[in-house]
């Protein structure tokens, strides 16, 4: 039988997988990968579609089998394969799996094991009616102890995610963060709504005795004799019961809505600050979709869990705590029966947990796709409609978007049969109690008083267990939208240099690279044992070949990235030593592709210089030759410009990003092809009001139309691979008659002289 998915080793903490269907599929390994890594407790995943081998790091308490259980499910997931086993016996552990924990439970639990069993045996067969039905009840409680444990360890094994070693917290305690004392009175409210429910079970119980005896005991015995006395008194009771369920459940819920407001909101926050501080090549590294999602959906599901299903499982756990003492007192006999589904449906939800994880996983995986592609179709407006390819846009959404459905109609069936499974089981046990209980009663060993009270109690905690699949299912996806949310918090935040600070209004401007090397991850250098220097208060620049490292250059003195090797100067210091901000007050930057945010004009050139007056934003506008333009307009500087300034031609939005970085004022400026989009005329007019700006500031101008350069101080001339080809002014240079002058005459279309 062809298989989809076998180990090729397994050791504590990582396996390696040969999965088929990744073999020559690119796209389809990406998607296992990331599905993978989604899972709580599965730290990382690599696909590698050339070998077909798929590496698994997971933390070291997870089991070995229950992650190949999860590759096995995803890989089923992704390669459609219905039969679950990769099409391959399944082994029922991967053959190197590590040892379960070794613990003293291992020899100790089997003895008990079996002089329990023996024990049992005994009673069973010699024992009276009485001490079966106790032995029926030791066994479901064991049932219930042994799942409901390896449930509690499992999900704190999940939530030991890589992302925060050491955080022992349960992941709810963690997500519930400093909103204790709303959860606390939230679940003393909603401890009280469950009693009062109770209480009110009880009460319709005692008016069901009072019509079929006569009396109820308990009320006879608090001074009501006849039965209309009686009835009247159930009356008054159930009436308080109600008004205090209606009352309790009203101000519990409100407490539970708002902490999950508080709990989102809270997240969301530290989240979004956390990112902000991320250095950039890490954001960059991630997909904006994915970042948006995990701080709108995931930090949503962490507070909608604690909104609802937190309470669901709180009135869950209050009804066992008042219900099952009660059964024992008064009706040992039917107890047994009464719980039997307790053990049934944690162990259904379980197993069912084990197949949602990889499930969610693909899931989330594929409606991430979906979203990233939908954003970037839409962004991509233009260029779709100049290539005529709507259609194949519509189809790429298609596509994707029919992979999503699939998974989503397979985890919504087995979330749907696991509910109904869950139903049946509880509905069972409800017969059963009646079936038995009344048994008890026709035979006389169960009074009728006793019974009648009790048989609606646990009909209201079985309707809740009924609820069990879906509490699970939100609980796990809480834990798989904490531990994206942690995965991103994990990320690594700016580091801060601590070799003093700057005054910025003392900068000089001196820029130097000592020996610089540098290359993004996974690329050649883009820069090799680089050495050049600014002068302080001149204008340098940079020309050359596309791609030969101008760019990094600056990016490496922003520290937007640092150099591998070498060391990035400002006035003699290491900007590694610099505060980041002190060095970024100190550098006004205008990249090549200017942001603009959807805001007025006056907005965006004030963006980052704040206090800024009317008078300095126009004055920075006049020196950028943004002024006459923004003056034209009917709503002058206060002009809505949309998204990424959209109503906005290209050099308007170069020109009003360049006022933004005259306004800032600082002592060095960095222009990356900052007047690429202007035409010849307005560059000229940029130029000469530039060099007024430029007298008492360190510029540092990139460009790859030489006019712009040509009356620059020192003009470098890069080369493929980040080096320095040839350097000096633009007459110096053009007499070298090398690579610069070459340019010049293509571009100015006059031989050097
Ligand atoms: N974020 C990035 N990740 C990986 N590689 C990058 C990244 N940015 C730039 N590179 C690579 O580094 C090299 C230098 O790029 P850089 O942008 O510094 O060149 P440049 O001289 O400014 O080019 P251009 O004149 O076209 O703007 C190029 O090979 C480029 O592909």
């Amino acid at each position: 039988m062809e298989w989809n998915a076998r180990p090729r080793s397994v050791t504590p903490g990582r396996q390696r997988w040969d999965v088929k269907p990744v073999l020559g599929r690119p796209r389809t390994a990406e998607v296992l990968a990331a599905a993978l890594r989604r899972i709580p407790g599965i730290t990382d995943a690599q696909a590698n579609p050339v070998t077909g081998g798929v590496l698994v790091r997971h933390e070291a308490r997870v089991h070995a089998a229950d992650v190949g259980r999860i590759v096995r499910r995803a890989v089923t997931l992704i390669a459609g394969d219905p039969t679950g086993t990769g099409g391959r016996p399944t082994p029922a552990r991967p053959a190197a799996a590590p040892a379960p924990r070794a613990d003293r439970g291992l020899v100790v639990r089997p003895v008990l094991a079996v002089g329990g069993g023996v024990a049992a045996g005994i009673a069973l067969v010699k024992g009276s009616a009485r001490s079966r039905q106790l032995v029926a009840l030791g066994a479901v409680t064991a049932a219930t102890a042994t799942v409901l444990r390896k449930a509690w360890d499992r999900t704190t094994d999940a939530s030991r995610n890589a992302a925060r070693p050491g955080d022992e917290r349960h992941p709810l305690l963690e997500i519930v963060g400093p909103h204790r004392r709303r959860l606390s009175r939230a679940a003393a409210l909603s401890i009280a709504c469950q009693v009062s429910e109770i209480a009110l079970g009880t009460f319709l119980g005692w008016t069901g005795l009072v019509l079929i005896k006569g009396e109820a005991a308990p009320l006879a015995r608090l001074g009501l004799t006849t039965a209309s006395a009686q009835l009247l008194g159930l009356a008054g009771l159930v009436a308080a019961a109600c008004a205090a369920v209606a009352g309790l459940s009203y101000a519990s819920n409100l407490q539970w809505r708002r902490l999950g407001q508080d709990i989102e909101h809270d997240w969301r926050s530290r989240t979004y600050r956390h990112v902000q501080h991320l250095e950039l090549g890490q954001l960059e590294g991630e997909r904006t979709t994915r970042v948006a999602g995990a701080l709108t959906d995931d930090v949503g599901q962490l507070g909608a869990f604690f909104a609802g299903p937190a309470n669901e499982v709180l009135q869950l756990g209050t009804s066992l705590a008042l219900l099952v003492p009660a059964f024992l007192l008064l009706a040992p006999q039917i107890a047994w029966i009464a719980f039997l589904p307790i053990p049934v449906v944690a162990w259904l939800s379980l197993r069912h947990q084990d197949k949602a994880a990889a499930d969610y996983a693909v899931t989330g995986e594929r409606r991430a796709r979906l979203g990233s592609q939908v954003i970037n179709s839409l962004e991509a407006g233009a260029t779709v409609k100049s290539f005529c390819t709507e259609d194949h846009e519509a189809e790429r959404i298609d596509e994707l978007s029919e992979a999503a459905q699939e998974s989503g109609r397979r985890t919504d069936r087995s979330t749907i049969r696991h509910a109904e499974t869950v139903r049946a089981c509880t509905t069972a046990s409800m017969a059963g109690t009646l079936l038995i209980g009344g048994r008890s009663v026709l035979n006389g060993t169960l009074r009728f008083e006793v019974f009648s009270p009790l048989i609606g109690l646990p009909q209201m905690l079985l309707m809740r267990m009924s609820r069990l699949g879906g509490i699970v299912d939100q609980y796990q996806r809480t834990l798989a939208s904490h531990d994206r949310v942690q995965r991103l918090r994990a990320l690594p935040v700016e580091a801060d240099g601590t070799g003093g600070t700057v005054d910025v209004g003392k900068v000089r401007g001196e820029i130097a690279l000592d020996h610089v090397s540098f290359a993004y991850p996974g690329r050649t250098p883009a820069l090799e044992n680089l050495s050049m220097t600014i002068p302080a208060g001149q204008v340098t620049a940079l020309v050359g070949a596309t791609g030969s490292g101008k760019t990094t250059i600056a990016r490496l003195l922003m520290r937007f990235q640092d150099a591998d090797s070498g060391s990035v100067l400002l006035d003699g210091r290491d900007v590694r030593e610099l505060p980041r901000h002190h060095l970024r007050h100190a550098v006004g930057f205008v990249a090549q592709d200017p942001f603009l945010f959807d805001g007025t004009i006056a907005d965006n050139i004030r963006y980052g210089s704040f206090d800024a007056s009317d008078e300095a934003v126009v004055e920075a506008a006049m020196r950028a030759e943004a002024h006459p333009f923004v003056a034209a307009l009917p709503d002058g500087y206060e002009t809505l410009i949309g998204e990424r300034g959209a109503a906005l031609s290209g050099g308007q939005r170069q020109r009003i990003a360049l006022a933004r970085a005259i306004l800032k004022d600082a002592p060095v400026v960095i222009l990356d092809e900052a007047t690429s989009a202007v035409d010849n005329e307005t560059e000229a007019a940029i130029q000469r009001t530039l060099r007024v700006f430029a007298a008492d500031r360190t510029m540092l101008i990139i460009a790859h139309r030489l006019s712009t350069v040509r009356h620059a101080d020192r003009i470098y001339v890069m080369d493929q691979g980040g080096v320095v080809a040839e350097q000096g002014t633009h007459d110096e240079l053009l007499a070298q008659h090398g690579l610069y002058a070459s340019l010049w005459q293509l571009q100015a279309g006059e031989p050097a002289a």
